[in-house]
């Protein structure tokens, strides 16, 4: 059926003007409102919106002009053929969005207006490597100029000019529930296909600029190198303690020779190979993340279930077999250095490794160009050996199962120093709680794929340290301190702390699942109830569901496990609420280096969500 007569018709391929930037993207023309004079298109991430006719295009006009225009005119653009490191990517996708804004720009400005919007653009998108002059960096937007090293920033702070215009955003565009009809889907795409061409898109900026530095610069990095070592070792001696304190003075170091321990180390490089062993395995699913800035999606093994599996047997194997597992709590102090200096050895090698890296394979952060702070944060985003994924293995293998392992040496310690037949309901409880929380997320490993870590994060010693060395040795402190202060607890209480560690779990893990499931299939029938806001950069975000509640629901139910673990050790000593205490710093420390890095990216859909979902983390407290 025919349309009234308007110009666009229903089902024809235009180009549709993004809400509130100058970048076009190709959309199919679903309907027109004569009432309101608005046509309905769809993106090709399933999103619909309502475009005045002025914001569209006709799709062969359009390339044309662009080609033409663009290739011969500006200076930007011959620069950026010489020295652009996404040039060779750009030329080999067909037509990128930034060519497409480009155009957009030369039909819309005036002459002398549009040359310098051009440059803009496509020094943005073609030369990133360019310096930020001063004049470019002068904008009113704080936030752009806290960034000022960081090229993506141009895209920002020349979308925040279209902003300013305040006719280019009102009434621009409504949100609207995904429908399941097929119209709704995708038109000729697959999600991965889009997710792959957005990636090249949003890679505005290239990974050997940096991001401004975080955890407190340079001297943070000092900082941190010494504290987060000395930290572990202060909470492994309390730990041991009669009246174990986190105010207490540091108790006396213990004479240096009892740090070291060759069988502890033999113990450790074991148990590392065991689980590299079982890493490499050709059973279980091979996973693709999310796609890197060349468009490129990694593999990943991801049979972390198995492992625990194989892990565990192999645990209750040794037990059976006579294998005292309490070396593990009387040898704590050892195993844990020996781990240090694998994490050590582990970090220098990353270093190393990233100077030999292609450009683009650095993350954002931790290319400062300060060795310590560089060291610290990470250079190398994705460090492999073959396909051995070196950042991948360590954050969900090694640290996250010897957690478990460790706990279960602790209930073994338990009972032998308490003579008891079996373990307490707190050891119980504590042990019952991590474990599900390691086999959920082994079970749910492809998850860690959409993650900050995985996705924007370095490798260097902080993850390897963090992985290796703080979750097994500070995160089973709870039961290393119920080895010696025992904490008996009454039926109700046992009832009251499961139930509340119940909540927290379906928070955290419906809230993960959701976002994963959008991220990996932006259309998928499952979620096509839920409302999102579509973002520049082509991906959308969920403005509903756990995702509408606050903005980092999963920090929320986290949080509330947390709260669960160290119930069950009582409230005698502040030793056990350490994690409660760390894990709220850490998630609120990730949550605004998290909406740094989304203002960043989605620019003011970003500012739209946060203003359709005010809080956080805490629903109406923060
Ligand atoms: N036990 C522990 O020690 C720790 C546990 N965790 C847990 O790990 C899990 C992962 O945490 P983390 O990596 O920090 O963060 P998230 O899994 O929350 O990832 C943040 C990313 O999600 C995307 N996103 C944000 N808002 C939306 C939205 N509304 N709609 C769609 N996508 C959105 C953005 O990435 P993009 O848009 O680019 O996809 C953002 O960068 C959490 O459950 C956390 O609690 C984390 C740290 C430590
Ligand atoms: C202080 C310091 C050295 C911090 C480093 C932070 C790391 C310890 C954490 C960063 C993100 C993590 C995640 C998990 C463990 C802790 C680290 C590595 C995680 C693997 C735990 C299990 C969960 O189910 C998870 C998979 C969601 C989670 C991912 C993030």
């Amino acid at each position: 059926m025919k349309m009234p007569s308007v110009k666009y018709q229903r089902g024809e391929m235009v180009m549709g003007r993004w809400p509130g930037s100058s970048l076009y993207y190709e959309v199919k023309v679903l309907g027109y409102d004569t009432k309101s004079q608005l046509y309905t298109v769809i993106y090709k991430d399933g999103t619909e919106l309502e475009l005045k006719e002025q914001d569209i295009r006709n799709i062969a006009g359009f390339q044309t002009r662009s080609r033409s225009r663009s290739r011969s005119r500006s200076p930007g653009r011959r620069r950026s053929r010489s020295r652009s490191p996404a040039r060779t990517t750009r030329r080999s996708s067909s037509r990128t969005a930034a060519a497409v804004a480009a155009a957009a720009i030369m039909e819309s400005a005036p002459s002398s207006r549009r040359d310098a919007k051009l440059k803009d653009t496509l020094e943005v998108r073609l030369s990133p490597l360019q310096q930020t002059s001063a004049a470019e960096n002068n904008s009113n937007n704080k936030h752009e100029k806290k960034e000022e090293n960081n090229t993506a920033n141009k895209v920002n702070e020349f979308e925040s000019k279209v902003e300013a215009e305040p006719e280019l955003n009102q009434g621009r565009y409504n949100l609207r529930r995904r429908k399941e009809d097929g119209d709704a889907k995708p038109v000729e795409t697959k999600p991965e296909q889009l997710e792959e061409k957005d990636a090249k898109v949003a890679a505005a900026a290239p990974a050997n600029l940096s991001t401004p530095l975080d955890f407190g610069g340079k001297i943070g990095a000092y900082f941190w190198l010494l504290f987060l070592p000395a930290w572990v070792l202060f909470v492994v001696l309390q730990g041991d303690l009669e009246d174990p304190s986190l105010v207490n003075f540091p108790p006396p170091l213990p004479p240096l020779e009892e740090f070291w321990d060759a069988q502890a180390l033999g113990f450790v490089i074991l148990w590392v190979l065991l689980q590299a062993l079982l890493y490499i395995l050709p059973f279980g699913k091979l996973s693709e993340g999310m796609p890197l800035s060349s468009g490129e999606r990694l593999k990943y093994r991801t049979n972390g279930f198995f492992a625990i599996t194989v892990s565990a047997l192999a645990a209750a194997a040794a037990v059976y077999l006579g294998v005292d597992l309490t070396y593990i709590h009387s040898h704590f102090l050892q195993l844990a250095t020996a781990t240090f200096l694998i994490s050590v050895l582990l970090s220098a090698y990353l270093y190393v490794h990233s100077c030999y890296a292609e450009p683009a394979q650095l993350a954002l952060g931790g290319n400062s160009g300060n060795v310590v702070y560089d060291f610290f944060k990470g250079r190398e985003l994705n460090p492999r050996i073959k396909n051995f994924d070196l950042k991948f293995f360590c954050e969900m293998r090694p640290g996250l199962i010897g957690w478990c392992l460790i706990n279960f040496a602790m209930a073994l310690a338990e009972m032998k120093e308490q003579r008891l037949d079996a373990p307490s309901y707190s050891m119980i409880l504590v042990n019952l709680f991590q474990l599900l929380y390691v086999v959920d997320g082994l079970w749910n490993e492809e998850a860690i794929l959409t993650t900050m870590d995985l996705m924007h994060d370095g490798f260097g010693f902080m993850l390897a340290f963090g992985d290796l060395v703080w979750v097994p040795f500070t995160y089973t402190l709870q039961a290393y301190y119920l080895v010696s202060h025992p904490n008996p607890l009454s039926l109700p209480a046992v009832g009251a702390i499961i139930t509340l560690k119940l909540v927290g779990f379906y928070i955290f893990r419906k809230s993960n699942s959701e976002k994963n499931a959008f991220r990996r299939n932006p259309s998928d029938p499952k979620l096509s109830h839920l409302k999102t806001i579509p973002t520049a950069t082509g991906k959308s975000l969920l403005v509903s569901g756990w995702w509408g509640v606050v903005r980092h629901p999963n920090y929320l139910g986290d949080l509330i496990m947390a709260l669960a673990w160290s119930l069950p050790c009582g409230f005698s000593h502040l030793l056990p609420w350490y994690y409660m205490i760390y894990f709220i710093i850490l998630l609120v420390h990730r949550d605004s280096r998290d909406m740094s890095e989304c203002r960043r990216k989605y620019g003011s859909a970003w500012d739209e969500y946060c203003r359709t979902v005010r809080y956080r983390i805490i629903p109406r407290v923060y």
